[in-house]
């Protein structure tokens, strides 16, 4: 681990009860259970609360891209509180390099087609979202809830699909090994057939945020 900013397969390894996906493509973990039942009532209940429609960077001409709603969750919050010290117990990035947790919600028929979470350097807005902190590093996401159908979030290149299951955190590094932006992480969150998905997800970035 070179920089505050980011974790490492060897930390991530240690956590009882995570399993690495076996590609040499991908530093890409997942684990059940990693939140209570309770806590991710919790969490269901602030996004119910202050969600807004869904933006991506770069606009790409497809107005159903990501059909969503999003929120930034109130790092005030218990709630809140207690998943970042989950989270740091896990992955040990200073928390001054995290995004603000965001919660995301999707009705049936909603979605977020295949993309990666890192900026593309070459895109319109990667100033505007990178010039401070940075490139992203890592994501961690968690599904708050089990989807009655649909909703899964498909990663084609590595050919790995998570089915969301209430509690389960799934993450990745955004880089390589030699610090290159990594493609095979192009994932797709699939369209929820039947009930309502709620997860968070958490984005570390390179430099301290704001
Ligand atoms: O909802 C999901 O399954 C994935 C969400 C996602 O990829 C994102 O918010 O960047
Ligand atoms: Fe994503």
């Amino acid at each position: 681990m070179t920089n505050p900013g980011e974790t490492s397969a060897q930390r991530l390894q240690n956590h009882d009860g995570i399993r690495r996906l076996p590609s040499p493509r991908i530093e890409m973990f997942s684990c059940r259970d990693f939140l209570s039942a309770e806590l991710c009532l919790s969490l269901m209940d602030l996004i119910d609360r202050d969600r807004r429609p869904s933006t991506i960077a770069d606009p790409n001409g497809d107005d159903y891209f990501r059909t969503s709603e999003t929120c930034d969750l109130d790092p005030q919050h218990d709630a809140v509180q207690e998943l970042e010290k989950l989270l740091f117990a896990l992955n040990g990035i200073d928390p001054a390099h995290g995004e603000p947790v965001q919660g995301q919600r999707y009705e049936p028929g909603q979605e977020f087609k295949a993309h990666t979470d890192y900026f593309e350097p070459s895109g319109q807005d990667f100033e505007k979202f990178c010039s401070v902190a940075g490139q992203r590093t890592w994501t961690f996401m968690a599904y708050l809830n089990t989807v009655e159908a649909g909703g899964a979030t498909r990663f084609k290149v590595v050919k790995k699909t998570f089915q969301p299951e209430q509690g389960t955190l799934v993450c990745w590094n955004n880089h390589r090994p030699d610090g290159s932006l990594n493609p095979a992480t192009l994932h797709h969150a699939m369209k929820v057939r039947k009930g309502v998905k709620y997860v968070i997800t958490k984005w570390y970035r390179e430099r301290p945020w704001g």
